[in-house]
């Protein structure tokens, strides 16, 4: 298979036209381009929020060439773009990416995908029980989020099964948001203060949702975005029904501030792409010292294989906690996929 990932638009061979003008490289702009995001990707067609208010469906055009399309890709289009049924409006600018969370296909294959575009922070939901909580799983999908530069939550549900100081003592050394819902109670989740705080968190930021089957995502999403997910047709994902294919993200806007990306597809993220050293930069603190002290190309995982970040310790325990969760972090990577 082609590997795009080196790909980029100024690869693209030019077609020779037949007209007398001198060929370019560089296109026309379509300055009358509307601009827009798109909310979701589904079999070749985009769903785009555009900035004058309408929801448009839309297809690529062909000076996009091969460069993919994601939710959150911040993009203009031309065409039709009043939102009427049936009408298809071409994507003919895609703007460049603030932010992309990547995954590999697997550990061993080096093509890396986006998998969105433009987003701030990361929510991991993992439930306390039933399905038990699988910090390996939780570990790979932090590097993915860190190596982008994203923020980090890890949302806690089924907090009325089990206690969920354990997953605190493994995840706040790491600066990472912990957050317990419980919103099966008595007055469901406007009455449970963890998912009060969720909805605050997510305020004035896109925040990319990821977690594995049955632990509450979409339960929570339907409490923060009531009847979004319904009306784009995707009604359970235990049951297999609704419109959308599990491949398909989708973005949504929280009515109290902030947008959410739901991914239903995944469930678990291939780091080929991920560089220790990148990844580092999540935490400045640790950073700084490590590019001083630390052999180039350190995997950070040991000092016996060379990586000096015990110096940054020294005697101080709260330092030692986040370079072993650290270290943590980066052996998920190494010690590969799997449930
Ligand atoms: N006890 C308890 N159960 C919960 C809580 N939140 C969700 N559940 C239950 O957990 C089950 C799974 O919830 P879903 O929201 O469908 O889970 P999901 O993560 O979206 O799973 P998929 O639909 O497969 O993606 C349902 O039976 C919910 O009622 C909670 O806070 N406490």
């Amino acid at each position: 298979m082609t590997d795009w990932s080196g790909y980029d638009e100024s690869d693209a061979k030019v077609r020779p036209g037949r007209s007398s003008r001198p060929r370019s490289k560089i296109r026309p702009a379509h300055a009358d381009a509307v601009d827009g995001v798109v909310t979701i990707v589904d079999r070749g067609r985009y769903t785009v929020l555009t900035a004058a208010g309408p929801t448009v469906m839309a297809v690529k055009a062909r000076e996009l060439g091969r460069r993919g399309l994601v939710v959150g890709d911040r993009i203009g289009l031309v065409g039709d773009a009043s939102g009427t049924p049936d009408t298809l409006a071409r994507i003919v600018r895609r703007d460049e990416r603030a932010s992309a969370l990547r995954r590999t296909a697997d550990d061993s294959d080096p093509a890396e995908r986006v998998v969105v575009a433009n987003a701030d922070q990361l929510a991991i939901i993992a439930s306390l029980a039933d399905p038990e909580p699988n910090p390996r799983i939780i570990d790979r999908c932090l590097v993915a989020g860190f190596d982008a530069g994203m923020g980090a939550i890890l949302v806690l549900t089924k907090a009325d099964l089990m206690l969920a100081d354990h997953m605190r003592a493994l995840y706040q050394p790491l600066g990472v948001t912990v957050i317990e819902t419980s919103v099966m109670r008595e007055g469901g989740p406007e009455a449970d203060p963890g998912f009060q705080l969720l909805r605050s968190a997510l305020v004035g930021a896109r925040t990319v949702f990821v977690g594995p089957s049955g632990v509450g995502k979409s339960t929570l999403v339907n409490a923060l975005a009531p009847g979004t997910l319904r009306a784009v047709g995707r009604v359970n994902d235990v049951t297999g029904r609704g419109r959308h294919t599990s491949t398909s993200s989708l973005m949504l806007e929280v009515p109290s501030g902030g947008w959410i990306i739901d991914t239903p597809g995944i469930r678990s993220f291939g780091l080929a792409h991920v560089d220790a050293e990148h990844m580092m930069s999540a935490f400045p603190d640790v950073a700084a010292y490590e590019v001083e002290n630390c052999p180039r190309g350190c995997q950070h995982l040991s000092a016996a294989d060379g990586c000096e970040l015990d110096g940054w310790v020294g005697d101080n325990p709260d330092r030692a906690v986040k370079i072993d969760s650290i270290r943590r972090l980066l052996a998920s990577k190494a010690a590969g996929e799997g449930y």
